[in-house]
């Protein structure tokens, strides 16, 4: 991925010892040097020392006998020049040369008409090497459209993308019209999915279904068309209420609920209310009840306080449900007649548990018969349930995606298309996704991988990083593998050389050392990935600058030290805020925000700094009404949609109502000729036309809703353009919440007329404007087989599948949007843009950044790692037959946990900072012992828990 730091120009230590410039200015770009570099932060040092001295208990050397002077690079840079002498001054100032050593020249030159892998280790230039193979392919006379990038995030793309541009104008090639593609898998596949889906007999394009409420709500109406399950769903629902915290919930609508829960297990259970009531202790729910008792009957009428009797004897059997089931597995023993399915419902939320069976099971492309009679069921109505309102979620469209690569005429025109493929982050692709690189390059074999098993941090979502690399040698056996670090031994795979690069140039010695040693115990006993390992080497020019560790007492003292320190470093003039990242593993751990009084400090100090990595915009509330609006207008048969719309857009429906429109009958004709029940839709508009179903509010406000659907629907195929409907869906959801603010309440609180145009249509428009300028997204210009270059034009009248292709597009940027954050504190109130801030994240937002200054807080056990939670649950995880001979869950959490460890060390250019506190942060464990993290070997002793002076010390590796 590419790196350039989130901060303000600075330059990596190879860059530095590169260049020769005398001590440059600090605006400048790329203009420190090597000296500047250990000079000032042997300054830093040095104050540090003066600071610490005194409480710093050994180790800590002086900084200035341990700076080396740096001998010259041994490596050669290659800087792709620009083959145009007269080159716009401008134009060269601003783009920065692409540095390459001569592995990296050299593998970026290896045959471009045959596989080649890749595997480096992390500040390798890896992304540098990708890019330079781009251009290398373009200089041999391939056309940029033929070439098709895939990396992992929108972001990724953006930057790949970036970057390509800049060497391309620097090679000289600024003319040409057209840049490779560079897109994310689903992108690429939902194009594919567009131009071909009647070729899987689809009569219409699905739509994306992105967010996990909805792929929540489509289990429950899947798990409700499974007779078994239906009950234990109710159930669920109904027990749910538990989770709802008691102070929040007025005590009348409690009991009410309770005396519904109650009503409701006694319908399903068959338990006699009154045998349990006689065993139990009648609790003090009468005296409770006259006390608001009035309020219920004023509030919920005479059928509320006849539920309000039953409540001496409901509340009893609502605790005594409790009791019997008890928290964690109460729905296994509420079945009393034990069925299959009960072993599904074995967490504290079905849905919870199903989804998450679900999207593991789906990542791996497995199929329901994969598995146990239950659980295949239940695969299967989940499926089902999103082909009926013809939605696809993310493992679908690749799913979908492969199904169509079989398809010859499909496989054809995609291998003519893009004839030549390049992967980034190849060791987190899952199943599916190796399935469609492997399936695309059948035959041809121009495919490019760049994968660091050490970096493999998305297991969780299905990612085998050795099945990976494994794959790839065996599929592709004239591979081009070799390494080319040590005197070139070959792997001797196939005719070619697979590329290792293992020159580190990002960290100094100690940084690389740290993340040699922590990956070390990431392995196991992958014969593979042994062979395939190069420790990475810092570069010999680095400076001998340690790995600092604190050792705070609890997280008080480590905001402190974190804070001054972090103050001290912008102070010294060294580097600014942005230069600076705190690495957290999390930023919630329950209800606990371990990085909290983190900002406190940092705030009282005036340093600015942002949180990235919580939900973006592009994942409010509003932005996913304003889809699920979009959504309906191009199919109005789309339920997830309707419902999305009627809970947040017709507010005044309320649960009675909604239970009413639902009980309205009647079949549809599908447009496969199949007949279904009527959408929600269809509902709706029956119960305006009807008028008395709904009481007049609620018909009102429905008839507002469905009438703007509609009317935004006939703007389709006339003159209007995409972007002009879209803008006009976009200013009528604005007015009318504009409108509802004094009138009745249609549009619902979410769309506040502050809220909605609060720089959600800058966003929009954001997305729009890169949809409309990739032809790869764009639909075909009409549903006949798609050939290149046929595409809908995006500024013409706009078509459902063009306005499809959009939402879909809008679906995807939205779900793995990563919220960029706003700048706080620095006392910027007055100051129209933002001061550089220090970036606060987690460790796979992080992820392929660069920072001069990295802290990572909290590195002790239950931390960093994560305390493994699965032992309850490791017997019963369902294995496929794909799972083989797999670790135990454990061993592989650990791993991971360690890989994610070296991630975050790896970030760090220059300063590293650990922090051992010896009590834990949160609130429920503040008594707790610390015992250090096991990724700092050989610093501290693992079995005693941290010491409770405050120190610090650093540590050369
Ligand atoms: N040959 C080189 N000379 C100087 N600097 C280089 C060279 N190659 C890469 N770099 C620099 O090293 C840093 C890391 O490069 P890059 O981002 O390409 O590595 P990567 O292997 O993709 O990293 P990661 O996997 O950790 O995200 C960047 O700052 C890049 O500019």
């Amino acid at each position: 991925m590419t790196k350039p730091s989130a901060s303000a120009p600075t330059a990596s230590i190879s860059e530095a010892s590169a260049s020769n410039n005398p001590k440059p200015s600090k605006d400048s770009l790329r203009t420190f040097t090597l000296d500047d570099y250990v000079v000032s932060f042997t300054n830093s040092l040095l104050t540090k020392k003066s600071v610490a001295a005194s409480s710093t208990k050994g180790g800590f050397q002086s900084a200035k006998t341990m700076v080396k002077k740096p001998p010259l690079a041994d490596t050669t840079p290659v800087v792709i020049s620009s083959s145009s002498d007269d080159e716009p001054l401008e134009l060269v100032s601003k783009v920065e040369a692409l540095r390459l050593d001569q592995t990296q020249d050299r593998i970026s030159k290896l045959d471009i008409d045959k596989p080649l892998l890749i595997v480096a280790g992390a500040g390798s230039g890896k992304t540098t090497t990708l890019c330079a193979r781009v251009i290398e392919i373009i200089k041999r006379g391939v056309a940029p459209a033929s070439i098709l990038v895939i990396t992992f995030t929108n972001k990724a793309a953006d930057e790949l993308k970036e970057r390509i541009a800049k060497y391309m104008a620097m090679t000289g090639h600024a003319e040409l019209k057209q840049m490779p593609f560079a897109s994310t898998f689903h992108s690429w596949c939902y194009g594919l999915i567009m131009r071909n889906y009647h070729q899987v007999g689809l009569h219409q394009c699905p739509m994306v279904a992105a967010t996990e409420s909805e792929h929540a709500a489509i289990a429950k109406i899947a798990l409700e068309t499974i007779e078994d399950c239906r009950m234990l769903v109710q159930c669920e629902s109904m027990l749910d209420i538990e989770n709802e915290p008691e102070s929040m919930v007025f005590v009348d609508r409690a009991d009410l609920r309770w005396a519904r829960v109650a009503r409701k297990a006694k319908e399903v259970l068959d338990i006699s209310m009154d045998n349990v009531a006689a065993e139990l202790q009648p609790l003090d729910s009468k005296a409770t009840m006259k006390g608001h008792g009035k309020l219920v009957k004023k509030k919920y009428g005479a059928q509320a306080v006849a539920a309000t009797e039953e409540m001496s004897t409901t509340r009893a059997l609502y605790h005594h449900i409790y009791a019997k089931l008890g928290k964690q597995s109460k729905l296994t023993n509420l079945a009393d007649n034990p069925t299959d399915y009960r072993h599904l419902f074995d967490g504290k939320d079905i849905i919870k548990d199903i989804m998450s069976f679900i999207y593991r099971a789906k990542s791996r492309g497995d199929l329901p018969e994969h598995y146990p009679s239950a659980h295949g069921s239940v695969l299967k109505a989940y499926n089902a349930t999103l082909k009926r309102f013809n939605l696809l979620d993310f493992d679908d469209m690749l799913k979908l995606a492969n199904d169509l690569l079989d398809v010859s005429e499909v496989l054809e025109s995609v291998q003519a298309e893009f004839p030549y493929l390049l992967v980034d982050e190849f060791q987190d692709l899952n199943q599916l996704q190796m399935n469609l690189v492997l399936k695309m390059q059948k035959g041809i074999g121009r495919v490019t991988a760049v994968g660091d098993e050490r970096q493999s941090i998305y297991a969780f979502r299905g990612a085998s990083c050795e099945h990976n690399f494994q794959t790839f040698l065996d599929s592709f056996v004239d591979a081009q593998v070799g390494r080319t670090n040590s005197g070139d031994q070959s792997l001797s795979q196939g005719a070619g050389t697979m590329a290792s690069l293992t020159q580190n140039y990002r960290s100094h010695q100690s940084i690389v050392d740290l993340g040699n040693i922590v990956a070390r115990d990431t392995i196991g006993d992958s014969k593979l990935l042994g062979r395939l390992r190069v420790p990475l080497l810092a570069l010999p020019t680095a400076p001998m600058v340690p790995v600092t560790i604190w050792n705070s007492e609890d997280k008080h003292d480590e905001a402190k030290s974190i804070g001054s320190k972090i103050k001290e470093l912008v102070d010294s003039g060294d580097c600014i805020a942005s230069d600076i990242a705190v690495i957290s593993r999390c930023l919630n751990f329950g209800s606990f925000r371990p990085t909290n009084l983190i900002e406190v400090d940092l705030m009282r100090s005036g340093i600015a700094y942002v949180v990235r990595g919580g939900h973006s915009a592009l994942k409010s509330k509003r932005m996913q009404l304003f889809m699920a609006l979009i959504r309906m207008v191009a199919n109005t048969d789309d339920d997830i949609a309707a419902e999305t719309c009627l809970s947040d857009v017709v507010k005044s429906l309320g649960p009675a109502g909604l239970r009413k429109l639902n009980g309205v009958g009647g079949y549809s004709t599908l447009p496969g000729g199949e007949m279904a029940p009527l959408s929600l839709f269809a509902k709706m508009e029956r119960a305006v036309k009807h008028g008395s179903i709904l009481p007049r509010p609620a018909t009102d406000s429905l008839a507002a809703f469905t009438r703007s659907i509609r009317g935004w629907q006939a703007q389709l195929s006339t003159t209007m353009t995409l972007r002009q409907l879209v803008k006009l869906m976009f200013d009528e959801f604005v007015a009318q919440a504009n409108e509802d603010a004094k009138e009745a309440p249609i549009w619902g609180k979410v769309a506040t007329a502050q809220g909605a145009s609060d720089g959600l249509w800058e966003l929009v428009e954001s997305i729009m404007d890169g949809f409309i300028d990739s032809p790869a997204a764009l639909p075909p210009s009409d549903c006949g087989s798609f050939a290149p270059g046929k595409v809908a034009n995006p500024n013409g009248p706009c078509s459902v599948l063009l306005l499809q292709a959009f939402s879909g597009q809008l679906c995807m940027m939205s779900t793995s949007a990563e919220d960029m954050g706003k700048v706080k504190g620095g006392h910027s109130k007055n100051s129209p843009t933002p001061p550089p801030a220090v970036v606060i994240t987690t460790v796979h937002q992080a992820k392929g950044l660069e920072w001069k200054h990295v802290f990572i807080p909290n590195f002790v056990e239950d931390m960093f790692p994560m305390k493994f939670r699965g032992e309850a649950k490791a017997d019963s995880v369902v294995l496929s037959p794909k799972d083989g001979n797999m670790p135990r869950p454990e061993e592989q959490h650990y791993r991971e946990e360690g890989r994610l460890a070296y991630v975050a060390i790896t970030r760090a250019k220059l300063g590293l900072y650990i922090s051992v506190p010896a009590k834990h942060g949160a609130p429920w464990m503040e008594r707790t012992d610390c015992f250090p993290s096991r990724y700092l070997p050989g610093i501290m002793c693992p079995d005693k828990p941290v010491k409770k002076h405050n120190y610090e010390r650093d540590y050369y590796y």
